[in-house]
């Protein structure tokens, strides 16, 4: 019995509101599952202290951007509370086509264009504890002024109805638990496209 020679990675998306703990989480699951590839953005956002161009986003201008999109370099684009964000193409086809699978930290807009051109991706929704504990790590994290704490705790409103369009939820109250959750859906979804591929190939 072989399995089928089309091996493609996972494509994953951890998406939520902002604040929730997605960033946390995913450089958590950089140390517990080095054998996933994580996907840089580009972003016309200002870095962050500490942030370094390349490692935590590509930063670019609003023109650069825009001819970023023009040029389809972008699987999915949003604007998110006033910014560009996108996610470049060719590296996560690239990933995807080697076998390796690879995480996409991207907000709701992107995650839904996402999907409609990958629906064979694993689409996680991460939500805080409650609404108050996520207005207090966006507060803790000192990072926004008032008036764009209100716009992120706004967008967080809606970008929580959209929890149905995704495949699961993980609760971040702890972030071992949380990556713990991830390592567990990544493994099932692994014995599930293993299981596919078998009854392809057997069919
Ligand atoms: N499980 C947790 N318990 C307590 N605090 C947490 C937890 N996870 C993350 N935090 C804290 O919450 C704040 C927001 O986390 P983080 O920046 O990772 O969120 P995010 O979802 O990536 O936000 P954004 O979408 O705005 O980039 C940080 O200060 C982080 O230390
Ligand atoms: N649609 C996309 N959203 C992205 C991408 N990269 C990051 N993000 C999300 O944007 C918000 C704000 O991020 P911040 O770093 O300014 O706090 C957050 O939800 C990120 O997950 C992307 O490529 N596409």
């Amino acid at each position: 019995m072989k399995v089928n020679s089309v091996n493609e990675g996972l494509l994953i998306v951890i998406s939520g509101p902002s604040g929730v703990g997605k960033g946390t989480v995913c450089s958590r699951l950089r140390q517990k599952m080095p054998e996933l590839t994580y996907s840089i953005s580009a972003t016309t956002r200002a870095p962050r202290e500490g942030e370094m161009d390349g490692v935590s986003y590509f930063f670019k201008t609003v023109p650069e951007f825009k001819k970023m999109i023009e040029e389809d370099q972008l699987i999915e684009w949003a604007q998110y509370v006033g910014n560009y964000y996108g996610t470049p193409r060719r590296f996560v086809e690239n990933t995807l086509a080697s076998g390796q699978d690879i995480v996409l930290e991207i907000e709701v807009q992107g995650a839904m264009q996402v999907k409609e051109k990958f629906p064979q991706g694993v689409f996680i929704f991460l939500v805080p504890p409650s609404f108050e504990e996520l207005r207090q790590r966006i507060i803790n994290r000192g990072t926004e002024t008032e008036a764009l704490l209100n716009k992120r705790l706004e967008a967080a409103s809606d970008e929580l109805n959209q929890i149905k369009n995704y495949n699961y939820v993980v609760i971040n109250d702890e972030v071992d638990k949380a990556c713990e959750c991830i390592r567990a859906i990544v493994m099932a979804e692994h014995c599930r496209t293993d299981r596919l591929k078998l009854s392809d190939q057997n069919s």
